[in-house]
């Protein structure tokens, strides 16, 4: 585990793990299809060790954002910067490696690979990058997101929320500079789910990892440090520290807003 002073964490939340500079994603400028701004200049960052939600109505880009910024999807316009890293100028190659090496991923969806054990799983990463896959770092993985005793249970042997935890694990195993999840707890029950929203915090709270988060639900925003709101492609605000009933009475005059 990464240990820190207090005067060396508060130094780290100075520097922005993504910077998004007035990106712009545009669908459907083919001939025959009417164009979709999905993101209309975004200007954003996200410093480290910070856990960041986005929230928005439905279609407002969130997803692209996540997209955009975890080097999923390119920019129509606009720069997206991973520490020192300009994503928008990288080829397909370098993109794949960087998203290899510097970036985790969890989805609502698990996609763990059904035939490998929770600790296959975890490793995959690592055998994908060609590096050495250490069986003390996978153990100690696992361990950290609670599942210290399931290293060889398969993703159908464990339910849903252990296997968000294995998907945790894997997309840190890496110790990425950024960890993105998309609806993490979306296809979990409220109290698996509040124990993987737990589990980010925690990851946060003792190791500084940096966290971006899409969701739909307030209250899963509200274990993050901030909340920027998206509507129609552009940012409309942000909340810190901000409960529940505060974020869901924010959403509601955003949804209530016209178009
Ligand atoms: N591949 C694509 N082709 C065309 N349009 C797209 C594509 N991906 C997204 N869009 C459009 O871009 C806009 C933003 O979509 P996005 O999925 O980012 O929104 P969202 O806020 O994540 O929505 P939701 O909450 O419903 O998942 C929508 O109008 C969507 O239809």
């Amino acid at each position: 585990m990464r240990t820190h002073a207090t005067g060396t964490i508060d130094a780290l939340k100075t520097i922005n793990a993504v910077e998004l500079h007035d990106v712009h994603r545009e669908f459907g400028t083919g001939t025959g299809t009417g164009k979709v701004t999905a993101l209309d200049g975004v200007s954003l960052a996200f410093p480290r060790g910070t856990f960041t939600a986005v929230m928005g109505p439905s279609g407002s880009g969130k997803s692209t954002l996540l997209q955009c910024a975890a080097g999923l999807d390119r920019p129509t316009a606009g720069s997206v910067r991973l520490g020192g890293t300009e994503l928008t100028a990288l080829t397909e190659r370098r993109l794949t490696l960087l998203r290899r090496e510097r970036i985790g991923f969890v989805f609502q969806s698990f996609n763990l690979l059904p035939s490998l054990t929770a600790a296959q799983n975890v490793a995959l990463p690592l055998r994908l990058a060609g590096r050495r896959v250490p069986k003390p770092q996978v153990r100690e993985a696992l361990h950290r997101v609670g599942l210290g005793a399931r290293t060889h249970h398969r993703p159908a042997e464990l339910s849903g929320g252990q296997q968000q935890r294995v998907a945790l694990a894997r997309a840190l195993i890496t110790r990425p500079e950024v960890l993105f999840a998309d609806e993490p707890t979306g296809a979990l029950d409220t109290r698996t789910g509040k124990d993987v929203l737990t589990l980010l915090r925690t990851l946060t709270d003792t190791e500084h990892h940096t966290i971006v988060m899409v969701t739909h639900d307030p209250l899963a925003a509200s274990y993050a440090d901030r909340v920027v709101f998206l509507v129609d492609g552009a940012v409309s605000g942000e909340l810190t520290g901000a409960s529940a009933p505060e974020i869901a009475h924010h959403m509601t005059t955003l949804e209530a807003a016209p178009c």
